[in-house]
């Protein structure tokens, strides 16, 4: 591959990435709003903003999903735990509201 082709093929992968990055944000924003919507329910219902037995089978599920698309499983559960925790910090701010 000569040093132009190179940069053609990067450029072309790098528009790939933008394209997933966007569509990773998309998806993102739209859990986020169900997970609101969720969180104001619990609030409303005086049920707690976490729920362990849920997430550990989220998990469990992520990681199998993980295993048969080649993500690796360990990174698809931190990358879990981060939204999750993100999550229940915005529901404990609904029970203040
Ligand atoms: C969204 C919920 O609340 C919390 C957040 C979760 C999530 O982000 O998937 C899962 C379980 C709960 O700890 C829920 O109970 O479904």
């Amino acid at each position: 591959m000569t040093p132009d082709e190179a940069r053609q093929e990067l450029l072309r992968l790098r528009s790939s990435i933008d394209n997933l990055d966007a569509a990773l944000v998309h998806l993102l924003a739209e859990r986020f709003k169900c997970t609101e919507q969720v969180g104001r329910l619990k609030a409303n219902a005086g049920m707690p903003p976490a729920d362990p037995a849920r997430e550990a089978v989220q998990i469990a599920r992520l990681r199998a999903l993980s295993e048969t698309s080649g993500l690796d499983p360990h990174f698809a559960e931190k990358f879990l735990n981060v939204i999750i925790a993100e999550v229940i910090q915005n529901h404990r701010q609904f029970l203040d509201e």
